[in-house]
């Protein structure tokens, strides 16, 4: 049988493609393209241009293919955007997974491992933050990603499928093979941008706030290697393969870093100056995330390999100074 990746042309979503076929599994892959590339497929994966929102497709594609399990990473992603356009967080990301859980039950397909985030807990209580702790977003897309789960729940509850929600801190880093890396078309996310420095295509990374509650004034984040990521994910689809119950888990390295401290590692990693200068705040976001993975360390016996903020940076430049243009010409 096949697990079904969708979204599995974006960034998170690819690189689980490529640990899945490196694990043997049989993959297909559906994708909108409208943030993902074709060119981030694995060449062995079946693929399909569909959008989550196309019942039809949907069907579809069910009904000629063998599908075990479901991973979704069918979303939108962005903080910013989802502060100035909510509505379209609500189609895509809640819209979509309603139309894809109706196909699923309506196929018999029960196991579903999708992307949620740490935005779902708004500004922490306390750090690390734990699965069980408040989650009250700051911003559309945590509140959506967070109404993602609550849906699969009802739905469980009511259809007897399983879901496993992977709550991501800031993903990063880019495949070993240097086949596929980050990529988004606006980049938004700090260090492909600060490596845009080094790579002529910006002057200077602007840091965006440093009045917040932290050492340094700069926001602190919780950077964790997209491959580590990448086989939570196949732990977990084995996990509810086993008969696994509901469960919702964070995944990070448990160590935060500031803004300052990133862009300073990125300057040792490149060798290059990086100019840094002062921005406001950007909207929606908290001071500082950092997780506490315990639960998916015992639960799913994850435990992420590339936990050095060093390499992980240096794996990201690998693949930024090789492809300055991404997935694009040039
Ligand atoms: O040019 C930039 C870009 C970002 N930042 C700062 O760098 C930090 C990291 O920003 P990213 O945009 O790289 O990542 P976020 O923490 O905002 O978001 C990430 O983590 C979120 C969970 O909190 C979501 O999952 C989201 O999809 C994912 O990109 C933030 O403090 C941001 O303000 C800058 O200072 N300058």
């Amino acid at each position: 049988m096949a697990i079904l990746v969708l979204g599995g042309a974006g960034y998170i979503g690819s690189h689980t493609v490529y640990e899945l076929i490196d694990a043997g599994r049989d993959v297909v892959v559906a994708d909108n393209l409208q943030t993902g590339f074709r060119a981030a497929v694995h060449p062995k994966a079946r693929f399909y241009e569909l959008d989550i929102r196309d019942r039809a497709a949907l069907d579809a594609l069910f009904e000629k293919e063998n599908i075990e399990g479901v991973i979704h990473f069918a979303a939108s992603s962005q903080v910013g955007e989802s502060m100035s356009d909510p509505l379209k967080y609500y189609d895509n990301n809640l819209h979509g997974t309603m139309v894809l859980l109706a196909s699923m039950v309506a196929h018999g397909v029960d196991k579903i491992v999708f992307s949620s985030t740490a935005a779902t807990y708004g500004e922490p209580e306390r750090v690390p933050i734990l699965e069980s702790d408040r989650t009250e977003p700051t911003n559309c897309y945590g509140e959506t990603k967070l109404s993602m789960e609550r849906m699969m729940g009802w739905v469980s509850r009511a259809h007897g499928l399983r879901y496993v929600a992977l709550r991501y801190f800031n993903a990063c880093g880019a495949h070993r093979s240097g086949a596929i890396g980050e990529a988004h078309d606006p980049e938004t996310h700090l260090i492909p941008l600060i490596l845009q420095v080094p790579n002529g295509q910006r002057p200077c990374i602007k840091v965006f706030g440093e009045d917040y509650p932290t050492p340094d004034g700069t926001c602190i984040r919780d950077y964790i290697h997209v491959s580590d990521l990448a086989q939570a994910h196949i732990l977990a689809l084995d996990y509810l393969i086993r008969g696994g119950e509901n469960n919702v888990f964070n995944l990070g390295n448990g160590v935060g870093f500031s803004v300052r401290e990133v862009i300073e590692c990125a300057r040792k990693v490149t060798g290059h100056p990086i100019p840094a200068e002062m921005a406001p705040r950007r909207s929606g976001d908290p001071a500082q995330l950092i997780a506490s993975s315990k639960k998916a360390m015992e639960v799913l016996g994850w435990k992420p390999e590339q936990n050095d903020l060093e390499t992980i940076i240096a794996s990201a430049w690998n693949w930024h100074k090789s492809h300055p243009n991404g997935f694009g010409e040039g």
